[in-house]
């Protein structure tokens, strides 16, 4: 697919549902005892390979129409044996998120994915998960395919995250739901909280603390999980992508709505903010426990910055996307305390490095940061993308191509659809061009 340079973006529009939330609403669902209606679901490609997983373990998963589905759940501990391999596609978080949710059931369980899924370590969540009583068999290096097996009785314990990843802390919430006594989580960097605040939606307690060391999280184990409405607000990475193309084209006046607006997620836009874009807040709003608001975006000349590191936690899929607005903008953008940016579906580092610097923009990729030297108006574009199975590279590079001098082409646009379905259609709706 390639991205021809375009004028503007004009119009509304309201981008798919959080994925985040969407994996747990149907998880926290199949746990929960009683029918869980969710509105807004994600249909992307990763949250189907939740619905499907949760249905191979026993949940009943009802698809009502767009958006709306129905849950009816077996209660913790109470899912079944699946027949077959659980293949959770391109999703680092479903399968990690799953693997907590199977550690409270005593089977066993086979679980895969797609060729960038089985390159990402699962050992993360495998360490803490042993120390509870699980058995795992993996591949060399804790990659998929492996199997899993629950104990009888999981142990609780306390946890201290190596990395700032919200999928290992909810791999550990979710086992906890099964284990007697507290599970305590603390996280030195405060990650994106759905797993925290969908728990405690569904009757589940979850107290949290700021202290010294961070964030602490207590939860107390085999609570009686009560099921309970969802609706899923509008996903503010996938909002990043018609944001940003927004900004870059002149002439842009775009109306996104219902965009989750949550802290723990706003990084980018905070980013943008600082970097001059004219992004207005209108009507502020809490739908089913998230802050949303519509956000209001016109074209902008964005300067360069230096973004602070301790950020990222709050803007980690988004750096991709941030990378093509810095290379447009004026200036120098520094971007640091990236190395969670290499176990994504891809190197996004050294893919975003290698893509601006293949479309003339100047570039510098370090172990764990990335300086873009902004030309501060169009770069020249004009080079083919290779996307590795990576949904965020083939979509920001796209972005860059409408913004670009000359076309930018990815060699694969199918990922695309693992968390924005529709999104080259509604980009066309609201003058963006493609071929
Ligand atoms: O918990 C989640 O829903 C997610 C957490 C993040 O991953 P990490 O936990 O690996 O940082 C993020 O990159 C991913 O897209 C979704
Ligand atoms: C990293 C991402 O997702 P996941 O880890 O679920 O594959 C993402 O959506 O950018």
């Amino acid at each position: 697919m390639t991205a021809l340079p375009s004028d503007g973006l004009k119009g509304s529009l309201k981008v798919p549902g959080d994925k985040s939330i969407s994996h747990r609403a149907l998880m926290f669902g199949a746990l929960a005892v009683g029918e869980t209606k969710i509105e807004g679901l994600l249909e992307g490609e990763d949250v189907l390979r939740t619905a499907a997983a949760m249905r191979a373990l026993g949940a009943e998963v009802i698809h009502e129409g767009p958006g709306c589905w129905r849950v009816f759940g077996r209660g913790i501990g109470g899912l079944g044996e699946p027949d077959d391999i659980l293949d959770f596609g391109n999703a680092g978080t479903g399968a990690r998120l799953a693997l907590g949710l199977l550690a409270g059931q005593p089977i066993t369980a086979f679980l895969t994915g797609d060729a960038s899924l089985r390159r990402r370590p699962m050992g993360r969540v495998m360490e803490p998960l042993e120390r509870m009583g699980v058995r795992f068999v993996s591949r060399e290096g804790g990659c998929l395919p492996l199997a899993v097996t629950g104990p009888e009785t999981l142990l609780p314990i306390e946890y201290r995250l190596p990395v700032p990843s919200a999928q290992v802390k909810s791999a550990v919430l979710l086992a906890g739901l099964a284990a007697p006594g507290e599970t305590v989580v603390i996280e030195p960097e405060a990650t994106r909280d759905h797993s925290e605040r969908l728990l405690q939606h569904f009757g589940a307690n979850v107290a949290v603390t700021d202290g010294e060391d961070g964030r602490r999280l207590v939860l107390t184990g085999q609570p009686e999980l009560q099921a309970a409405p969802v609706m899923v607000p509008a996903d503010p990475s996938s909002a990043a992508f018609p944001a940003v193309a927004a900004l870059l084209l002149p002439g842009s006046d775009l109306r996104l709505q219902g965009v989750c607006l949550n802290p723990l997620r706003d990084g980018v836009f905070r980013t943008l903010l600082e970097m001059g874009a004219d992004i207005a807040e209108e009507n502020r709003r809490v739908e089913a426990g998230e802050p949303v608001a519509d956000l209001r975006i016109k074209s902008s000349s964005l300067q360069g910055i230096e973004v602070p590191a301790e950020r990222a936690p709050s803007m980690i899929d988004e750096y991709p996307i941030l990378a093509m607005a810095a290379a447009c903008a004026k200036g120098r953008t520094v971007m640091r305390g990236l190395a969670e940016l290499r176990v994504k579906e891809s190197d996004r580092l050294s893919g975003v490095a290698r893509g601006l610097a293949a479309c003339g923009v100047v570039v510098e990729e370090g172990e764990d940061s990335l300086i873009v030297e902004g030309c501060g108006g169009r770069p020249r574009g004009g080079a083919t993308i290779a996307a590795e199975l990576d949904h965020r590279i083939a979509m920001s590079f796209l972005v860059l191509g409408l913004a670009s001098e000359q076309p930018v082409t990815i060699d694969d646009a199918a990922p695309i659809a693992t968390s924005f379905p529709g999104f080259t259609e509604l980009m066309c709706g609201l003058g963006a061009h493609f071929s």
